[in-house]
């Protein structure tokens, strides 16, 4: 099956790999608006097939949508990243219009195609590819959930000084320095709540540090991270095309669940190969009702920016 991937930047051209590498996918097309960008990225990771195994035929393409025609799944990470000392809310205004042109062009070519949204800030980019493709709900998922999760592991492993392996945990609401909520009351270590082994300075420290972690790599690498990002983008695409209905919290478009409607925020999902198959509904402590709500209200002011 094809996949496409619009961007062929940091993010765009690591999914890319990863999709690749995991040998799941027929096609990637990777599409950019720079000339001849795209083409140079595929032909780089093409020349990486013999040495990492992999029978995924890559190709690129300096925006000839044609190219994309007959996509399953189509994931849009053209725009900018922030830069140290930015939120993610500040690049609305460069990203919506490369998001809406985009996905228009995307839908025009592959009319059953899912999406999945990555660029900035991703919550209200889901929600404007929601309003501007005409596409059924459960074919619009932004990733933002899958990352911010596997950063909790990190962070988890990290204060409880054990491998990741031995953690699960998730992270749910926006995806937003100050949105996110790590689900502390669920994460467990070996399917024992971290609580019995985390002091409270310590899950409020690793709480942060997740909140955070998309701000503290893009201080460190001056632009904002691309490794996870692009893992997480190959999980939910394999999800897809492999139908494996795995749970992954993605931002969504919620219709009364989480006691939220018409706006996109990050719930637990089972993910297969019609998209969404369902929002799975958990119970959340009334300190965890609070901050969802809380992030809702934010989101939802910055939804109030756009332009249909
Ligand atoms: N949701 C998440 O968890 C997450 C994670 C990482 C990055 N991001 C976001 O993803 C986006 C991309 O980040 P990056 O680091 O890859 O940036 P990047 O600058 O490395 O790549 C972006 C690419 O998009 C291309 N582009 C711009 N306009 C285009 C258009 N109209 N059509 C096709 N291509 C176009 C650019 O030429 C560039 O190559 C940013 O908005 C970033 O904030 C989101
Ligand atoms: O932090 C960013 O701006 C990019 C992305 O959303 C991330 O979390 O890595």
């Amino acid at each position: 099956m094809k996949v496409t991937v619009v961007g062929a930047g940091a993010v765009g051209a690591s999914c890319a790999e990863y999709i690749a590498m995991k040998n799941f996918a027929a096609e990637v097309v990777l599409v950019d608006i720079k000339e001849g960008f795209a083409e140079g990225k595929a032909m780089d990771l093409m020349q990486t097939a013999s040495l990492n195994g992999f029978d995924t035929k890559i190709t690129g393409t300096t925006g000839d949508y044609s190219k994309t025609a007959g996509s399953k799944v189509a994931v849009i990470t053209s725009g900018i990243p922030r830069k140290p000392g930015m939120t993610r809310e500040e690049l609305i205004g460069i990203n919506a219009g490369i998001v809406k042109d985009v996905t228009e062009n995307l839908v025009k070519h592959s009319p059953d195609v899912i999406i999945i949204v990555v660029s900035n800030p991703m919550d209200t980019m889901a929600y404007l590819v929601h309003k501007t493709s005409g596409l059924p709900k459960n074919q619009i998922i932004g990733m933002g959930g899958a990352l911010d999760s596997a950063r909790f592991k990190y962070r988890l492993a990290e204060a409880l000084e054990c491998p990741i392996s031995d953690v699960d945990g998730m992270v749910i609401a926006a995806h937003s320095d100050t949105g996110m909520l790590p689900l502390m009351s669920k994460a467990t270590r070996n399917g024992v709540p971290v609580t019995e082994f985390l002091s409270d300075e310590k899950r409020a420290y690793v709480e942060e540090e997740t909140k955070v972690g998309g701000a503290t790599l893009t201080k460190l690498l001056g632009t904002s991270a691309w490794y996870a990002p692009g893992a997480a983008v190959s999980v939910m695409v394999q999800a897809i095309l492999c139908d494996h209905k795995k749970m992954i919290p993605c931002s969504l478009m919620l219709d009364g669940e989480y006691g939220e409607s018409d706006i996109c925020l990050g719930v637990p999902a089972i993910i297969g190969a019609n998209g969404v198959e369902k929002i799975v509904e958990i119970s959340l402590t009334d300190a965890e009702k609070e901050k969802f709500a809380t992030a809702a209200k934010a989101v939802r002011e910055v939804n109030g920016d756009l332009k249909f």
